[in-house]
């Protein structure tokens, strides 16, 4: 059924330009009303004048606040409240890029996500309704892509994003029972945005040794109905060209069983070495996988 947009009201942070632009459009489109706020002023009233003038002064205003100041966010949501109504959708998507030092992409992209969370939790939890939407990236997944120390704080952060987003399924008390407030994650490949072209003028270069094209904005944009559709708490969705959104796994749970499962089989076989590797792991699961597949086998034989 989808959680509804039509309606509600949201607030996109980050939303004068890129990604949170290209949201706040999209939620427009489908009958919210956005509050979307930015520190960039100047491209803020320009793309409210531009929106207001598509969807109406009454359904979208543009507030500048920035995500690391705790005023900045109780006064966005008050204003959100005040001209638009309750909100029921946030999403965390303010950003910069990794070039710009470790502690500010933690402050901006962790802490400012952090803010926003713990805000909405105690807003939306009022109305026992409400969806938090992070814009994390493959960079909140994967590691170490670039091999430069120096650019590790994006990761830091969106690392970080990821964590909270799959925190929230199996808090206690469960967020939903207790708060009516669901989290999820998207997670782009690289896209055509001012942030991406700041850190690298030119983009073919990324397409030619990743081998991969980079996303467009509507894309990107697309996910977020689609993760809203599916209203999945916890879900965290890679997002990669010419495949459909992935549900990616918590690596945690699974590989941990598994791990532990290789561990304790070598215990049990006598063999117990300091540290287990990746090909022992993969080993094992391999050997569970066949052992599983014949008394499956078995069960079906003596069944028919
Ligand atoms: N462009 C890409 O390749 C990818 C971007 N992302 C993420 O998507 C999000 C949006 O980025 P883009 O649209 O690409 O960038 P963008 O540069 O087009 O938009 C980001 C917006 O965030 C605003 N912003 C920066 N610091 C802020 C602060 N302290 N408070 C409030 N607003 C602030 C900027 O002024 C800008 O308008 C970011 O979180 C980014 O990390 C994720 C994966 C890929
Ligand atoms: C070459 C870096 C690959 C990072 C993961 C892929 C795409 C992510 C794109 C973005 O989120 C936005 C753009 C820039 C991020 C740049 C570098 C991140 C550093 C990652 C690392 O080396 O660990």
């Amino acid at each position: 059924m989808g959680y509804q947009i039509q309606g509600n009201v949201a607030i996109v942070t980050g939303g004068s330009q890129g990604f949170g632009k290209e949201f706040t459009k999209l939620l427009l489109k489908k009958g919210a009303k956005v509050a979307f706020s930015d520190i960039n002023v100047e491209v803020g009233r320009q793309t409210e004048s531009d929106l207001q003038k598509e969807f109406g002064k009454e359904n979208v205003i543009f507030v500048r606040a920035d995500v690391t100041n705790d005023e900045d966010w109780t006064s966005l949501w008050d204003e959100a409240e005040m001209k638009l109504g309750a909100v029921a959708i946030l999403v965390n998507n303010a950003g910069i890029g990794a070039s710009l030092g470790w502690e500010r992409n933690v402050d901006i992209m962790l802490k400012g996500v952090g803010k926003g969370t713990f805000l909405a939790l105690d807003r939306m939890g009022k109305n026992m309704s409400g969806r938090i939407i992070n814009i994390a990236s493959i960079a909140g997944i994967a590691s170490g892509f670039t091999s430069k120390i120096e650019v590790s704080g994006y990761t830091m952060a969106k690392h970080g994003v990821i964590g909270l987003t799959r925190s929230f399924p199996r808090a206690r008390p469960a967020p939903f029972s207790k708060y009516g407030v669901k989290a999820y994650a998207l997670c782009p490949w690289f896209a055509d945005t001012q942030l991406l072209r700041e850190e690298i003028s030119d983009l073919s270069k990324i397409e030619r040794s990743t081998k991969t094209r980079v996303l467009t904005v509507e894309e990107v944009g697309k996910s977020l109905l689609t993760a809203l559709e599916k209203d999945k708490d916890g879900a965290c969705y890679l997002i990669f060209p010419d495949v459909p959104l992935i549900d990616f796994p918590n690596c945690n749970e699974n590989l941990f069983a598994l791990s532990v499962a290789a561990g304790w089989i070598l215990k049990k076989a006598g063999y117990e070495p300091d540290v287990i590797g990746w090909p022992v792991v993969l080993a094992v699961g391999a050997l569970l996988l066949i052992i599983f597949y014949y008394i499956f086998a078995i069960l079906k034989f003596m069944v028919w």
